[in-house]
């Protein structure tokens, strides 16, 4: 256990008992009896033995008698981040949920999204879908939004005023035949996305930050595209899209952009392929594609309830693996029915096992690369992992008391469990009623707050 001092500022909390997280190095890492100390910035000061007490009590500060002791049962694990969701789409998730992607939008997604112009129903649906990702354990999420700017800042704001991490993005498109007002300009594009980001960088919002946000390359013209490039390059931002979703949209861009050499290469020659861009799906992206995201440094997101939904594809993660892809997972409300991550984190593992009833070479996932997948490599997946994704010293104290055997919870514990069965167990049968609390930069959510209404 590392316990190097970095922190010089006071110690405000320390937690005694189970974690669990990952490392680069292992999928699951489980410290048992452990100390960790949170500062009065909501770093993490240190993480140690129990057995460490008084000295650590004397070198940080704090005095032995206020440390708080985990229950039985009771474990923390890294808060969980969700790479890739659409806010605005939680007014319907869990229905919809009966056509192919682009028929789908059109029928269903486009005409939702167009009503976001009205701030009072942005508002309502984007304090639900925080509050409630929040409480399901989401304390990073990467949010699309819609194409207007003011109700986009103000998804901006919701995140802020609940406490959660946040990338969000104001949704670009310039094509779009479908829902008549649904779509923007080149130039007012570009010109709004501008001034979201300036409008957002302008709150110095601690935790939420803009992203740019083509919506998907069969929506963007070229010209939006390269500018939307140079707008992140220019100001070192952050980079969202769909790509290699089903395969009609595939066919549908090889027409669209015939002098591309593939969906990869669309993205690549727009400068959009960077170290900070995620793009979600990827479900039928050939191995020279994969090549090009691991050298530009571009993630995926997995989003395996919306790929089932939406009978898009089966993406083969293990394969992503192995060219070294950056790799999270992603709810895609309301591709996806359910906003928790824990549910991604079982589809996850369902989407493996897919591959290997079709393919027994297949090296399925375990539940320790998901639970890395839904954690750490979300955080990597989002260039977010010098804040949060684990409990090293030094990063930001995103983290969730879980007690597997909550009082009215959905867990029947029958024997008493080592700490990695407690993990699956909540992985596999657990819900909000397990997760006790929720901290995001050391700082205690409170679900039932009324901030942000
Ligand atoms: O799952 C998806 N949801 C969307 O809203 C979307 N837009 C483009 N491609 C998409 N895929
Ligand atoms: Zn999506």
């Amino acid at each position: 256990m590392d316990s190097s001092v970095r922190s010089c500022s006071a110690v405000a909390f320390v937690y005694r008992g189970t974690f669990v997280h990952s490392t680069p190095q292992t999928p699951l890492q489980i410290l048992e009896d452990a100390l960790l100390g949170v500062d009065t910035r909501g770093k993490i000061a240190f993480i140690d033995k129990g057995g460490e007490l008084q000295d650590l009590s004397q070198t940080f500060g704090f005095s032995p008698s206020k440390v708080i002791q985990l229950e039985d049962h009771e474990f923390f694990m890294p808060g969980m981040v969700d790479t890739h969701i659409h806010a605005s789409q939680y007014s319907y998730a869990g229905t919809a949920l009966d056509m192919p992607l682009l028929q789908w939008l059109n029928t269903y997604t486009f005409p939702v999204e167009s009503r976001f112009k009205d701030l009072q129903f942005a508002h309502n649906v984007y304090t639900q879908v925080v509050k409630r990702t929040l409480r399901n354990g989401t304390t990073t999420a990467c949010y699309f939004a819609t194409i207007h700017t003011d109700s986009s800042l103000l998804l901006g704001r919701i995140a802020h005023d609940f406490g959660q991490r946040a990338l969000v993005g104001k949704v670009c498109m310039d094509r779009n035949s479908s829902v008549k007002h649904y779509k923007e300009t080149s130039q007012e594009s570009e010109n709004e996305t501008y001034r979201f980001i300036k409008e957002l960088l302008n709150q110095k919002y601690p935790l939420v930050k803009p992203v740019v946000t083509p919506r998907f390359a069969p929506s963007c013209s070229e010209a939006l595209l390269t500018q939307l490039g140079a707008i992140a390059k220019n100001n070192n931002l952050h980079i969202q899209s769909h790509i290699s979703e089903n395969t009609e949209e595939v066919k549908l861009v090889k027409e669209l952009f015939p002098d591309s050499e593939s969906y990869t290469d669309v993205y690549h020659k727009s400068n959009l392929l960077t170290e900070k861009t995620v793009m979600a799906h990827g479900c039928h992206l050939s191995d020279k594609e994969l090549v090009l995201f691991r050298e530009t440094g571009t993630s995926l997101s997995h989003c395996p309830n919306s790929n089932f939904s939406l009978c898009s594809g089966v993406l083969n993660v293990r394969n992503v693996l192995n060219h070294k892809v950056k790799c999270g997972l992603g709810t895609d409300v309301a591709g996806g029915y359910s906003s928790s991550m824990l549910d991604a984190v079982r589809k996850a593992l369902d989407a493996s096992k897919v591959l290997t009833i079709q393919n027994p070479e297949h090296n399925t996932l375990t539940f320790e690369e998901v639970f890395r997948l839904a954690t750490l490599g979300g955080s990597q997946a989002l260039s977010l992992d010098d804040h949060t994704g684990n409990f090293e010293v030094g990063k930001d104290f995103d983290a969730l008391r879980v007690n597997v055997a909550a009082p009215g919870g959905p867990i029947d514990l029958i024997q008493s469990d080592r700490p990695k069965n407690l993990l699956e167990k909540f992985l596999n049968l657990g819900d909000d009623r397990n997760i006790m609390e929720v901290f995001v930069a050391g700082r205690k959510g409170d679900p039932n707050s009324t901030q942000g209404s």
